[in-house]
């Protein structure tokens, strides 16, 4: 569990977090979302005692950091995950991190394993690509066997198979009973991965939200329908409160019904449907929608585009 309370910093005149409380709880993979600039870094810094409040306080596992008499088996965490001796081959860096704080030969062949580096164990990491860099790093955060793992941008340029395993083993950590606590600037990438949200902006917390009902939040409440007749279903549609709109043959748009009720409606008519769909914006849609007043430098974009389909979001 980790623990933050009215968490604030400054440099000089510039608040980088302000007065941020939040906990994130075992068991599920929180996501800690926020547009560049919004304060992630510098708040899972504290969390780690690597820099210190301006005032508010943090606990993982109810003490700070700096109390824990095993810090390593207490907490793992990947801030920057090419901070790595380049001259060493993966194993000795995790032998040398392993012989420092007591840790057994057989751990670190044990994560090495559980990260997929066996095969470049023995070579040297300053020839890593990213994705191995990303390996090496979350393997250092692993070898304590911690009950908190605390990974900072840990998707940042891999590819698609790298976020796929990242993904899956932040899943599987958190199923364990760990408390799993990842940034991201990515709402769609989170969507994935985490159960719950986090989302601050400008230092300042924004959301405190489940994925599932930030997802039912970004719903607009409309359903695309897509038939061979069209026009006999919007006359058994029509009502007060119902809107029905076409942009295309064969397709309607329709608010102030839910699926169920169309469905229904087609089917006492004998309309044949051959699709059913609620809309939703996309979740980085909404995400930027949150956001908005909170992005630090706001590039002149088009305007985003609104809807698109359930099975195409994200
Ligand atoms: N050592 C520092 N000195 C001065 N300002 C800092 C320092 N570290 C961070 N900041 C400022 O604090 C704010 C928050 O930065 P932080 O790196 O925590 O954000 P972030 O959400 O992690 O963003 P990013 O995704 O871009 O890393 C930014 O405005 C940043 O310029």
């Amino acid at each position: 569990m980790i623990e933050a309370t009215a968490l604030t910093k400054r440099y000089g005149d510039r608040t980088a977090v302000a007065d941020l409380s939040f906990t994130v709880r075992p068991g599920v993979v929180t996501g800690f979302l926020g547009p560049n600039g919004a304060g992630k870094s510098t708040t899972m810094r504290m969390l780690l005692g690597l820099d210190a409040p301006t005032s508010g306080h943090a606990t993982i596992g109810g003490r700070s950091y700096a109390d824990h008499p095993a810090p390593l088996h207490e907490v793992g965490a990947m801030l920057e995950a090419r901070a790595v001796h380049t001259g060493r081959t993966a194993y000795n860096h995790l032998l040398a991190l392993a012989a420092t704080t007591g840790i057994s030969r057989r751990r670190v062949d044990e994560v090495i394993g559980l990260v997929g580096l066996g095969d470049v164990a023995r070579k040297r990491a300053g020839g890593f690509s990213l994705g191995m860099g990303q390996r090496l790093g979350i393997a250092s955060a692993l070898l304590g066997d911690p009950a908190t793992v605390i990974l900072d941008e840990p998707v940042n340029g891999l590819d698609p198979e790298g976020i796929r395993w990242i993904r899956n083993l932040l899943k599987g950590l958190a199923a364990e009973g760990r408390t799993v606590f990842v940034s991201s600037h990515l709402m769609s990438e989170m969507a994935l991965t985490a159960e719950q949200l986090i989302v601050v902006g400008r230092g300042r917390l924004i959301a405190d939200i489940s994925v599932e009902e930030f997802t039912h939040q970004a719903s607009t409440g409309s359903v695309l329908v897509r038939t061979p007749d069209a026009e006999r279903l919007r006359a058994a549609l029509a009502g007060p409160d119902v809107t029905v709109t076409s942009e295309r043959p064969g397709e309607l748009v329709v608010s102030g019904l839910g699926s169920e009720q169309i469905g229904l409606a087609a089917a006492e008519h004998r309309v044949v449907l051959h699709e059913l769909t609620p809309q939703r914006a996309s979740l980085e849609e909404a995400f930027m929608e949150l956001t908005r007043d909170a992005v630090e430098y706001q590039a002149a974009a088009p305007a985003a585009t609104g809807l698109i389909s359930e099975g195409t979001a994200a």
